[in-house]
């Protein structure tokens, strides 16, 4: 029903249009066993004139050629309005599924890191390519179901004009069936909801499979025990319940196909015993009862799908209460210059925001990153360097202290602008296969620059506004992602540990020309590493120990004449 109502917001007209079509298909199929059932009422005169003189249509006979026409049209119009109906909700439903996803899309694009982190990637993906799909195949039945609930009561209609007592005969019995078969629905609906918890732990295990795949080749009684008490423990489960709920909604399914030839049954055998029904209105009824089987068990049939749908919208329902929006001014504050980021006593906890929880805690930190200067950050696993790096970046929000760009205090209204002055490159980046929000007339002359400089040029090409391949050894990507940041010429530059695979010749280039160009274009660098050759190049050296600053090294800082000639490749504005 919620689904509806977004389909009403989103298109009422279409929605209407097609709940009336529906309502028209609905209404003229129940009038066709009338219609029939008129033609070959028993005694009618029209019969023996009809068989004595049948029109020919080409030379084909026809007999009762006004009712055939009637029926005809009938038919098509039947043909036509269902189609419609179907046609138009349809379309809705794919507009809405498309809705659906863009929101999660929105929601997911404006939530804080930390909320994304805590709920996960799989069930990101399951709520985007598992449960929008089912909810929207729950969705586009409103029109069949709606045209089998009008054949319905148009059914119903007719057995209360043949016979009265029959017609609350059977509503009491169709009312005891709707009852009865809520019964397995609950029950089957409570394995859905299980099984779909299942399908979230099922999708984290195949994100496993196959990113651990090479870890699995090499040692068959892991991969054995990964696949019997892993992969396999959710794929049992989310069987077995799915199973379960399904032969539960197939019985319930079957007995309700069969309510109406019970209600026959009942009729035929036990209640003409008990009432005067003439032959002619019993014929009637039975016609009627096993043309309203069809909508009953279409009714039916539909309900698993929707009890499926139901447990799908409720996933992502909790999804959007589960991902907060960030707490930012919708209007930012204009961009103001500045020289430096200073940290007063910022603080941070992982797990929650609450001051009581247990998480791991950072800081509270005392720091300055200058434009034009390199700052190290240095310090054992764990020790809090990528999670100062994504404070300094601004994806977390400290929980205590003032980060300032210059003498900027970032609030709810700059750190959006601010953001956008800032280009990282984290140890689990990611690597878009182009240049994304800068297409002006330079940008392939600035790309194929940098990939000569990067020593890519050989591997890679830019044509058509995309890279021609991202297929490329670990550090070659990485040179990619710098390329891509390079062009994107930020004030702010964070490297996660950028030089972990590099071949030695190129950590050289990234610590004596990349890094050093960068300052000579007065970017502010920012550099994790464990790279302790080259803690020369930094201008200031921060070391961390259990989420503290331990020490700050300072040194002088290097003028940017002293750059190395090679370095002048990396000078380039981006
Ligand atoms: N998303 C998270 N949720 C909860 N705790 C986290 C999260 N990310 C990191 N932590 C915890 O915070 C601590 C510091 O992690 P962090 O990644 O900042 O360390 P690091 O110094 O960058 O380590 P490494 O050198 O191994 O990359 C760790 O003990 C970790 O358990």
């Amino acid at each position: 029903m919620k689904l509806f109502a977004e389909y009403s917001r989103r298109a009422p007209n279409k929605v209407f249009f097609s709940i009336l079509l529906g309502g028209l298909s609905g209404i003229c199929y129940s009038l066709l066993i009338p219609l029939v059932m008129n033609v070959l009422k028993q005694g009618d005169p029209r019969l023996h004139t009809i068989a004595a003189a049948p029109t020919r249509l080409f030379s084909l006979e026809i007999a009762n050629a006004p009712f055939a026409l009637v029926f005809t049209l009938v038919c098509v119009f039947i043909l036509v309005t269902r189609t419609l109906s179907q046609v138009v909700l349809t379309r809705v439903a794919i507009d809405v599924a498309s809705s659906l996803r863009t929101r999660l899309y929105d929601r997911i694009a404006q939530a804080p890191l930390s909320a994304l982190e805590k709920i996960g990637h799989s069930r990101l993906i399951a709520a985007l390519t598992s449960d929008v799909p089912r909810i929207v195949l729950g969705a586009r039945m409103f029109p069949d179901m709606l045209i089998n609930l009008v054949m319905l009561l148009g059914m119903l209609g007719f057995l209360l004009v043949l016979n009265a007592d029959l017609f609350w005969f059977v509503l009491g019995c169709i009312a005891f069936g709707v009852v009865t078969y809520q019964i397995p629905m609950l029950i089957g609906g409570r394995y859905f909801n299980s099984a779909r918890q299942h399908f979230d732990h099922l999708q984290e295990s195949i994100q496993g499979l196959i990113h651990g795949i090479k870890e699995l080749k090499l040692d068959d009684a892991k991969r054995e025990a990964f696949f019997d008490k892993v992969l396999m423990h959710c794929e049992r489960s989310v069987q077995k319940d799915e199973k379960t709920g399904y032969t539960i909604l197939r019985a319930a399914s079957n007995y309700g196909d069969l309510l109406s030839f019970f209600v026959i049954g009942s009729i035929v055998f036990i209640v003409v015993n008990y009432r005067t029904i003439s032959n002619e209105q019993l014929i009637g009824v039975i016609m009627a009862l096993l043309y309203i089987a069809g909508p009953i068990s279409a009714i039916l049939g539909f309900l698993p799908q929707i009890s499926i749908s139901r447990v799908s919208i409720q996933r992502v329902a909790k999804l959007f209460e589960e991902i907060p929006q960030e707490t930012i001014s919708a209007v930012q504050e204009p961009a103001r210059d500045w020289d430096s980021v200073r940290f007063e006593q910022v603080s941070y906890r992982h797990g929650s925001k609450d001051d009581k929880d247990d998480g791991f805690r950072v800081g509270p930190l005392d720091l300055e990153f200058r434009k034009g200067e390199i700052s190290f950050i240095v310090g054992g696993n764990g020790s809090g360097k990528s999670t100062l790096s994504k404070l300094l970046t601004l994806h977390y929000r400290a929980v205590g202290g003032i980060i300032r760009f210059g003498d900027h205090a970032v609030s709810d209204d700059s750190i959006g602008t601010y953001r956008q002055s800032i280009s990282a490159i984290y140890s689990d980046y990611h690597l878009f296969d182009q240049i994304l929000g800068a297409d002006d007339d330079q940008l392939k002359a600035s790309v194929d620059h940098y990939l000569k400089a990067l020593h890519l040029d050989r591997k890679v090409s830019y044509r058509d506004g995309r890279f021609s391949t991202l297929a490329l050894s670990d550090g070659q990507r990485r040179r990619m992602a710098l390329l891509a940041s390079i062009i994107d010429d930020k004030e702010l530059y964070l490297f996660d540990e950028w030089a972990a695979d590099q071949d030695p010749t190129f950590k050289a280039v990234f610590y004596h020309e990349i890094l050093p160009a960068l300052k000579a274009r007065g970017k502010a660098i920012v550099a994790i590493t464990h790279d302790d050759r080259y803690f020369d190049v930094a201008d200031q050296l921060i070391v961390m120990e259990e989420g503290r600053v331990a020490r700050v090294e300072r040194r002088e800082t290097r003028a940017a004449q002293e750059l190395p000639p090679r370095a002048q490749a990396f000078v380039m504005a981006g």
